[in-house]
């Protein structure tokens, strides 16, 4: 099989194309999403929890530092960057890049995130109060931004001494805001550390349910026991991060390690967003109790599992066909030739819509929604904003695929016509 390179050798480094906005929403996303974070909080965290109060209800200063917040997010980072080096787990290869060479990268998270799941036992058992993370929040989402801006301008200025080669190709554009925004320099490292790699899984993934557990802990403090809700709202994220963090290696194929450069879109991400937005319902619900009944649970819990299965079963798939197509699991499945020699598959999951991946993930976030029952938007953000991240990065991802395989994507796309949702779109 010929070996994936990262982009094509031949093109330059330099480009001129801008996505996301190009200079707009260099200016407008860095100063739009940081506050977003702050009033999505801020609104959970308030009786109404109306998201069409105006003008917006935004924290008082005082709620916004807490010395204790920059040593706890510190803390976490260090911890997560020892457990990354420790000599656990194997070592894969990245794919080729452009001058021919290939990266090393440890597959120990899910150790990352046992270790942590020990310590974190180990605090509770000592009598340490994990619900004080609630009233800690928007400290802490104040210094994962901070943390987050820092790093983005060490990568930016540190890009300048990358050998052209180590460049995104959509990173270098020439323009500071939008090159600091979308990232310069495709795989920064310090020594053999990648910090794009480990940035993208542990210290935000891992944040984001330790912050569940903070406001189920928040919940038995002020009610006795955690609600059925809170549990499955933490159940079913927990599944979510220990499945990213088990397949870990499958990351190294995705568009943000292959494509994207490391640039304050991707530090906010990572640091900032991931951790304080995607688990809003958790927060919701301390302040917002929700009953449900045993036979709504049941339909809940269904869907979740079904957009799991659909969710993984097709990542596998795909990940498993792309290592090793004449494995038996998807040898026998129908396939296209490109002119690069790699094959698309047009039957099982890749056969039924072109990015049943995003189906299944799409159905998992509303099952996270709905324990919060349906007298507020708030927490049903996160689908939300999902549906569209994934819609605009379907269409990315198209875009990058006609460039790559042509002919044979428009008759994969002939083959295959709807993109997520079978007979919708
Ligand atoms: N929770 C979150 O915030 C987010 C979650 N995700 C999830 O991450 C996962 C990965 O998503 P993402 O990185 O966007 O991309 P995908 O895993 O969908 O990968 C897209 C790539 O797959 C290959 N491909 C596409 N069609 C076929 C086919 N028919 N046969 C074989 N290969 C094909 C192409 O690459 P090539 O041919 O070069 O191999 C294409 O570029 C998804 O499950 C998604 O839901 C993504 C973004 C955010
Ligand atoms: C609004 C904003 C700043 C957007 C930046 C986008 C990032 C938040 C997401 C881009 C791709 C992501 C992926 C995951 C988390 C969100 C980001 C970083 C992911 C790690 C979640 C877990 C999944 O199993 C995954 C490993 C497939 C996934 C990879 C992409």
């Amino acid at each position: 099989m010929r070996p994936n390179i990262q982009d094509s050798k031949h093109r330059s480094s330099h480009t001129t194309e801008q996505e996301f906005g190009g200079t707009l929403g260099a200016i407008c996303i860095p100063i739009f999403l940081p506050l977003t974070v702050l009033l999505l909080i801020t609104l959970c965290q308030s009786p109404d929890a109306s998201v069409l109060q105006w003008p917006p209800l935004l924290p008082s200063s005082e709620r916004l530092w807490d010395p204790l917040a920059p040593m706890l997010v510190l803390g976490w980072m260090a911890l997560h960057a020892v457990l990354y080096l420790l000599p656990f787990g194997k070592v894969s290869e990245g794919l080729v890049l452009r001058d021919g060479t290939r990266l090393k990268y440890p597959i120990n998270g899910f150790y990352g995130l046992c270790i942590t799941g020990v310590l974190l036992m180990l605090f509770v058992w000592l009598g340490a109060p994990l619900g004080f993370l609630f009233e800690l929040l928007l400290p802490l989402a104040m210094c994962a931004t901070a943390l987050s801006f820092l790093l983005a301008v060490y990568l930016y200025v540190r890009s300048f001494w990358a050998p052209p080669h180590a460049l995104a190709l959509g990173g270098n554009t020439g323009n500071p805001l939008y090159d600091f925004y979308i990232g310069r320099e495709l795989n920064p490292r310090i020594g053999n550390f990648d910090l794009k790699y480990f940035c993208e899984l542990r210290p935000g993934l891992i944040g984001w349910v330790v912050i569940n557990l903070g406001m189920l802990m928040k919940e038995v403090e002020l009610r006795g026991s955690p609600s059925l809700a809170m549990i499955m709202v933490n159940s079913f994220q927990l599944l979510y991060v220990t499945d990213a963090l088990w397949n870990e290696e499958a990351v190294l194929t995705t568009m943000d390690i292959v494509h994207d450069g490391f640039g304050f879109m991707l530090t906010f991400g990572d640091l900032g967003w991931v951790p304080f937005t995607y688990g809003l319902q958790a927060i919701f619900l301390v302040m917002h109790p929700q009953h449900i009944s045993p036979l709504k649970a049941a339909a809940i819990i269904t869907l979740n599992g079904v957009g799991y299965y659909i969710f993984r079963k097709s990542n596998s798939q795909k990940n498993q066909f792309r290592r090793d197509p004449t494995h038996p699991s998807v040898a026998r499945l129908e396939t296209i030739a490109t002119s690069t020699g790699k094959r698309l598959l047009v039957s099982g999951w890749w056969g039924f819509v072109r990015h049943p991946n995003y189906l299944g993930d799409m159905a998992m976030a509303l099952a996270w929604s709905l324990p919060c029952g349906f007298s507020h938007l708030l927490p049903y953000f996160y689908v939300i904003y999902f549906t569209i991240l994934l819609i605009h990065r379907e269409a990315r991802d198209e875009r990058q695929c006609r460039g790559k395989y042509g002919l044979a994507w428009d008759t994969y796309c002939r083959r295959v016509p709807y993109r997520i949702f079978p007979y919708i779109y």
